[in-house]
């Protein structure tokens, strides 16, 4: 009989070779495995050893003998991903990880001769709502509301989620199913992961009230990115009729809402964030700003819109 796994992969589609990022856990073993009895010359794998973990190391080594065993080429990356004060640690060791996962796949390229195209990641269906939950706890808008992009490219690859259709559990079932083991991440029943505590406590209360929940919140999640290419494509035409600068003048004839529209998108150009109050401030400044005397000059994430002449600028 056929499973949720073999469905994924058989709808999926890429650009081979693809390198499988394999943390040794449960769901990128499951991928690896899957995707090597699918596509077997197809297949090589990236572990990011992160030092961060006493147990790092028999990560690593799992995953050798897991691609000695099949052959999958396999490169280890080592990075260095402690935080930067301000900055969480999980957040800190993601950034690290998608860097390490570039160098890996050019390192297959380099010294394996394996010519990585694409690289998927394990999230799956479970991983996909908890992180909606995530961004609703934060009170995220639509950006955070989207979840998970199963596709995008980046530095010359193709990324894939190919599983975030999958529940977690037919991914373990599937792997009791082969024989197959993993190793169980020590830091996920550590209750102060606010992760650990959504998995915990509020996926088995989900799955008891509404039983579809994993497949009715992906597909708000798919209308929420879907709304947000809209707000995307707006704010490109609105930045357009700016001239690409955003002028004081040209910023009051907006709407309330595409005026905070263009603002992100002009902030993100800059790689960075207002938060809502730092943005109605800002709002509420260019309404004011009426005279050639008044200034403006607004903590927005970590430097300072201020006024030049006619125009907002920002400065670290
Ligand atoms: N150390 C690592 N090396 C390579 N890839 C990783 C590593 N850690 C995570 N990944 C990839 O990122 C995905 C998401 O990571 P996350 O930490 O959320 O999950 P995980 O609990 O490690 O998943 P898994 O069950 O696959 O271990 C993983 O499914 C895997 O594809």
């Amino acid at each position: 009989m056929k499973t949720c796994l073999d469905h994924a992969l058989a709808r999926w589609q890429f650009n081979g070779p693809v390198a499988i990022a394999l943390s040794g856990g449960a769901d990128s073993t499951a991928l690896l495995l899957a995707c090597w009895q699918r596509w077997p010359a197809q297949v090589a794998a990236i572990h990011v050893h992160h030092g961060l973990q006493d147990a790092a190391d028999g990560f690593a080594s799992f995953c050798q003998q897991l691609c000695q065993q099949c052959c999958i080429p396999l490169h280890i990356e080592r990075v260095d991903a402690r935080h930067q004060p301000g900055q969480s640690p999980e957040d800190a060791a993601r950034k690290a990880r998608y860097g390490a996962l570039t160098a890996g796949a050019q390192a297959l390229r380099q010294v394996h001769a394996v010519d990585v195209r694409s690289i998927a990641l394990a999230q799956h269906a479970d991983d996909q709502v908890e992180t909606l939950l995530l961004a609703l706890s934060r009170g995220a808008g639509l950006p955070g509301l989207s979840a998970m992009p199963a596709f995008w490219q980046r530095n010359h690859l193709d990324w894939h989620r190919p599983l975030l259709d999958v529940p977690g559990q037919a991914l373990r079932q599937w792997l009791q199913g082969q024989g197959q083991a993993w190793i169980e991440d020590p830091t996920n029943e550590d209750q102060t992961f606010t992760r650990n505590r959504i998995r915990q406590q509020i996926m088995p209360a989900l799955a008891e009230a509404f039983p579809t929940f994993r497949h009715t919140f992906a597909r708000s999640s798919a209308h929420a990115a879907q709304a947000q290419q809209l707000l995307h494509e707006v704010a490109q035409e609105d930045w357009l009729r700016l001239e690409q600068k955003p002028s004081i003048r040209g910023l009051q004839q907006l709407s309330i809402a595409r005026q905070a529209n263009v603002l992100r998108f002009w902030l993100m150009q800059q790689q960075e964030r207002a938060s809502t109050v730092q943005l109605q401030e800002l709002q509420r400044q260019i309404a004011a700003c009426t005279t050639r005397g008044h200034a403006i000059h607004i903590k927005v994430g970590r430097g300072f819109v201020i006024r030049e002449k006619d125009h907002l600028l920002w400065v670290k």
